[in-house]
């Protein structure tokens, strides 16, 4: 395996807080293409503040402010001229509770495409199609593209939510709990879904569930309390924590 990985997000002296609570400390680290990358943590060190930032949809907390910086492709993407729209589009986001639209199907996906690519609507059935077979939902779905979302099951939907990100062709997608509202089969098949994904685009995932970090994610990121404590390759951090805390947390003693 190919481990010396381009580097595809590089987030430097990062902080940001709620009003006067500040949510993340100086974090500092690298995000390397066409890899998972799980930030995990107990609950409330940050993680979720960490993801939404990178989108910028964090900004839509009123009362969130950010310092340092978040490069992607060159630049920081808290820069004054940077089109949300057009960051949003390269890095997409997929949240904790599928959340499809109230139209079908096929509509879920079509809806952000016209939203982002005008020109390809010709193109269309090709698109919501390739994004369906990406996200492993096609076959089940290619003879129901008329109905609903809302009849699929919430694996299927959370599926669905994928393809619809998928559709607008990112290189990043960002996974905020994707499987916590999920039963244990629907909560495999995303985790399969994660690793294939990650041939094509840059996965990063938070996750409160270490057994899902160990298994499905090529880089770690362990925050606790707001900072980032450690971040390696997942394999030697599991064999080898540089730090204490990690080693709490991986030992379960820090839940
Ligand atoms: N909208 C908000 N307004 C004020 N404080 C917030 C808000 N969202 C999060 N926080 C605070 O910021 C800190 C980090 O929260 P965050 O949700 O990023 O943590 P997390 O690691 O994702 O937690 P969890 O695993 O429980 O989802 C917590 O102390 C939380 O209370």
């Amino acid at each position: 395996m190919n481990t010396e990985k381009e580097i595809v997000i590089e987030i430097k002296n990062f902080n940001g807080w709620y009003d006067q609570k500040q949510a993340l400390k100086d974090i500092n680290m690298e995000i390397k293409k066409k890899r998972v990358s799980a930030i995990i943590g107990p609950s409330g060190c940050g993680k979720s503040t960490l993801l939404r930032s990178i989108n910028r949809i964090n900004d839509e907390i009123p009362g969130y402010r950010t310092s340092g910086e978040i490069i992607f492709e060159g630049k920081n993407v808290y820069e004054n001229n940077i089109d949300l729209s057009t960051l949003r589009k390269k890095i997409g986001m997929v949240f904790q509770k599928p959340v499809p639209f109230p139209m079908s199907i096929y509509e879920n996906i079509a809806f952000g495409i016209k939203l982002h690519t005008p020109r390809n609507s010709r193109k269309m059935d090709e698109i919501i199609e390739a994004a369906l077979k990406r996200a492993a939902l096609w076959e089940e779905v290619k003879d129901d593209l008329d109905k609903p979302a809302s009849s699929l099951s919430g694996g299927q939907q959370q599926r669905l939510c994928i393809a619809r990100a998928i559709a607008i062709d990112p290189e990043i997608i960002l996974l905020d709990e994707p499987t916590s509202a999920l039963d244990p089969i629907a909560t495999q098949k995303i985790e399969n879904l994660i690793e294939h994904l990650s041939e094509n685009y840059t996965i990063i995932i938070v996750t409160h569930n270490l057994a899902q970090a160990i298994r499905i994610s090529d880089y770690m990121y362990f925050m606790f309390q707001g900072e980032l404590i450690e971040s390696g390759k997942t394999e030697d951090i599991i064999k080898n924590p540089k730090e204490q805390l990690t080693e709490d947390y991986l030992n379960g003693r820090i839940s």
